[in-house]
């Protein structure tokens, strides 16, 4: 059997929901991270102080007992937002980020930002007070082709806005594109670029070929090969400025399984199984620990994990659920097309 000890893994990116899809959910990311970037996109939205502490409060309550699970809280940037209560929520430690959503871009976004121009002031506030800002980079124009809209917000949002408020630490979160995975490599400072799991295991013919498979249709939407292929390509490499963000983003499968489908995959619990498959095939498992456990904290300014896990390789293929039940009912877990041999030591199997 091969067996893979590394440092705790944190995920970067991931939505917990609220209510009976919280309780469900809250566990399997407590059970494979130490520490996770929780989404804001709640309804309505996490984007005050005040919201950010009540719902801290209510994933704390559904975690399993004795768990030492750390949600780090962000709030969603809106074009009311007060940069005071935003510093004041940083600087005492109950946020670690700012979520930017352009309205319109993808689910719950609708409070999202209009003009990115009229937040700069807010983000020079951010700048000076060294608070991250996670971006959803997605422009939402409509004569802009869905599988563009990537490599268009890079040119027309975010290196604009990174020009004007030099300094404003910026991540590019879930990027899908070759375009996204060199504008992260062409900046040396204040720019990092989380990939998920699932963007490193499907192309868009997950969702398309061979009939319409609404369980691989997330935003960004997944493309070409060969930009999963750059994806792997960066994940693999251990640079610094690419790390872990599963956008584990349960939907119940009436709303995924419908004339217009939720976007969203919910894989946080097969993900580091995945992952390991992904490395391992790749030859470079020696780089999942800089991936999932090293350059995430690094970014944030926060200490690695001093807990280690250790990953197994069994001979059998491990079983995972299909799907898993809700209080508001089923949601498929992601499936990677392929026998998945690795997990966690601790997990069952
Ligand atoms: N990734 C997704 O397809 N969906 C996310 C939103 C997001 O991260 O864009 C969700 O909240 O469902
Ligand atoms: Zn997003
Ligand atoms: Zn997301």
């Amino acid at each position: 059997m091969t067996t893979l000890t590394i440092r705790k893994p944190d995920d970067w990116h991931v939505h917990l929901r609220d209510g009976a899809m919280l309780q469900a959910v809250a566990r399997h990311t407590a059970d494979h991270f130490a520490r996770a970037i929780i989404m804001p996109n709640l309804v309505p939205p996490v984007v005050t102080r005040a919201d950010a502490a009540a719902y801290r409060k209510r994933i704390m309550a559904a975690l399993p007992a004795g768990s030492d699970f750390q949600p780090l809280m962000t709030l969603y940037l809106t074009e009311e937002t007060d940069a005071a209560d935003l510093v004041g929520a940083f600087e005492a430690g109950e946020i670690t980020a700012v979520k930017l959503y352009p309205a319109g871009a993808t689910t719950n976004s609708q409070s999202g930002v209009r003009n990115i121009e009229n937040v700069y002031p807010v983000l020079e506030r951010m700048a000076k007070a060294g608070v991250p800002l996670c971006v959803h980079g997605e422009v939402t124009d409509a004569s802009i082709d869905i599988f563009d809209r990537e490599a268009v917000f890079i040119d027309r949002v975010l290196d604009p806005m990174r020009r004007a408020v030099p300094g404003l630490r910026v991540v590019m979160e879930h990027v899908t594109t070759k375009d996204g995975v060199d504008y992260a490599l062409s900046q040396a400072e204040n720019l990092g670029a989380t990939i998920t799991t699932h963007h490193l295991i499907i192309n868009r013919n997950a969702i398309l070929a061979g009939g319409i498979r609404p369980h691989y249709y997330c935003l960004p939407v997944a493309k070409r090969e060969l930009h999963r292929q750059a994806l792997r390509k960066a994940a693999t490499s251990g640079d610094r400025r690419f790390f872990l963000g599963t956008d584990s983003a349960p939907h119940i499968d009436p709303l995924k399984e419908c004339a217009c489908g939720c976007a969203g995959i919910f894989s946080s619990i097969n993900t580091m199984g995945c992952l390991a498959h992904v490395f391992e095939e790749e030859g470079a498992l020696d780089r999942l620990e800089a991936f999932v456990s090293l350059n995430g904290p690094a970014f944030y300014s926060l200490p690695a994990n001093e807990v280690r896990v250790t990953l197994k390789k069994h001979e059998e293929p491990q079983k995972f659920p299909a799907r898993i039940d809700t209080g508001e009912g089923a949601v498929t877990v992601f499936d990677p097309m392929f026998p998945i041999h690795w997990n966690l030591a601790s997990e069952a199997g």
